[in-house]
């Protein structure tokens, strides 16, 4: 059998030291071992069936271009009215809220199951920190929240995760002394040098695992820049080890026009996975990396692998949002926060509505923490 071979990335925890950089490779190779023959450490394999699974999705997979249209609906809700029927009433988003209770109403209650624990703060960018807007660039964040987020790195390890690479996402958020983990988490990279408040953390921290795919991403944003350029609206992003196709501004029928385009450019890349966030079409590369493995991955650098005294919270709105709220689930530490006006299928614990929300959250953060006796 055919198996594709991309190298598993390493969690290494840099208080052991180890500075994980340009170095790494992620090598797609074709392996001809049969699935019981152990692959050499550090290689996951994609089947050739999971590949193939990856091929029809892109290829439709019998999915009707209906279905796509109705799914980049629900992508992005602006109104209750917007959502299908069956969970647009209000009783639903009462019930929805019981199961996800305001993590400002439920603060004290979040600070007690918090007790003796290492507060680490995860925060998604887009939709988080700053309001959804029409034109990603520019998607500014606030002064008020530049303030409290740095505040909140003075209290607790901080750490941006976003879809964005961490060029752009840093132009944003300006602050040297936080973690970011771009590029839905195939970036990773410690607090600039002399910034690092956290003792566990050796040395600085450089973490890529879809290296080998730079070209290709390149590649496949110059032809999704060309195929989309006749849908007037359709903007693609280059973000270093993922593309991203935005549909917002789209009028919604070109919608199909617009899906028949991207999958016919991915169609030639069998290798990298399309999915979708909020009016936004991914397009990233087919290795087992996401928010919950980055969020996985700095927990170990900082130190916290094999401890149960940690509590990470991760704040996100997005769908890619859900590996890390789920990656919390199972280790069963900490929990995930979900921005959301609306009702959604989630693993996140607790809700915030909105960015001004979530500012509100991240300062009394901060306030408990200062009102905290110092060890
Ligand atoms: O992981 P995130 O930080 O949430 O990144 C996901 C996408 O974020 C950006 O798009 C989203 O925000 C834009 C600005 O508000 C909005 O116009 C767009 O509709 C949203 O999907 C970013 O531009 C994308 O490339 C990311 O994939």
């Amino acid at each position: 059998m055919v198996r594709f071979v991309v190298e598993k990335p390493q969690i290494m925890s840099a208080s052991q030291n180890v500075v994980v950089s340009e170095t790494t490779r992620s090598s797609i190779i074709p392996n001809n071992n049969s699935s019981s023959q152990k692959l050499p450490p550090g290689l996951i394999s994609i089947s050739k069936k999971k590949l193939l699974k990856n091929i029809d999705i892109i290829n439709g997979g019998g999915q009707r271009i209906n279905a796509w249209v109705d799914s980049m609906r629900a992508s992005s809700p602006t109104h209750l009215k917007s959502l299908p029927s069956s969970i647009s009433s209000q009783q639903h988003l009462n019930s929805w809220i019981m199961q996800h209770p305001s993590a400002l109403e439920v603060f004290e209650q979040i600070m007690e199951a918090s007790r003796g624990k290492q507060i680490v703060m995860f925060l998604d960018y887009d939709g988080t920190l700053s309001p959804i807007v029409d034109d990603p660039d520019k998607a500014f964040m606030s002064s008020k929240m530049r303030r409290t987020v740095k505040k909140l790195a003075k209290c607790f390890p901080t750490a941006i995760v976003t879809g964005r690479c961490i060029d752009k996402v840093y132009n944003f958020v300006k602050l040297a002394e936080l973690y970011y983990a771009g590029s839905h988490g195939m970036d990773i990279k410690g607090p600039s040098k002399g910034f690092s408040r956290h003792k566990r953390v050796k040395q600085s921290l450089l973490y890529q695992p879809a290296n080998d795919y730079l070209p290709m991403i390149n590649e496949v944003y110059r032809q999704l820049l060309e195929k989309t350029k006749s849908t007037p609206g359709a903007k693609v992003e280059n973000h270093k080890f993922c593309a991203s196709v935005h549909f917002r501004c789209v009028d919604e029928k070109k919608w199909s026009e617009l899906v028949l385009q991207v999958r016919s450019v991915l169609k030639e890349f069998p290798t990298l996975k399309l999915t979708q966030g909020r009016k936004v079409f991914e397009i990233r590369p087919m290795i087992e990396w996401d928010k919950g493995k980055a969020l996985e991955f700095l927990l170990e650098a900082l130190g916290f692998g094999n401890t149960n005294n940690v509590f990470p919270v991760y704040i996100g709105d997005d769908r890619t949002d859900e590996d890390a709220f789920k990656m919390l689930r199972d280790r069963g530490e900490g929990f995930g926060i979900l921005v959301s006006k609306f009702p959604k299928d989630t693993d996140a614990s607790y809700s915030l509505q909105d960015p001004s929300e979530v500012k509100d959250f991240l300062r009394r953060l901060v306030e408990w923490k200062q009102m905290q006796p110092r060890m």
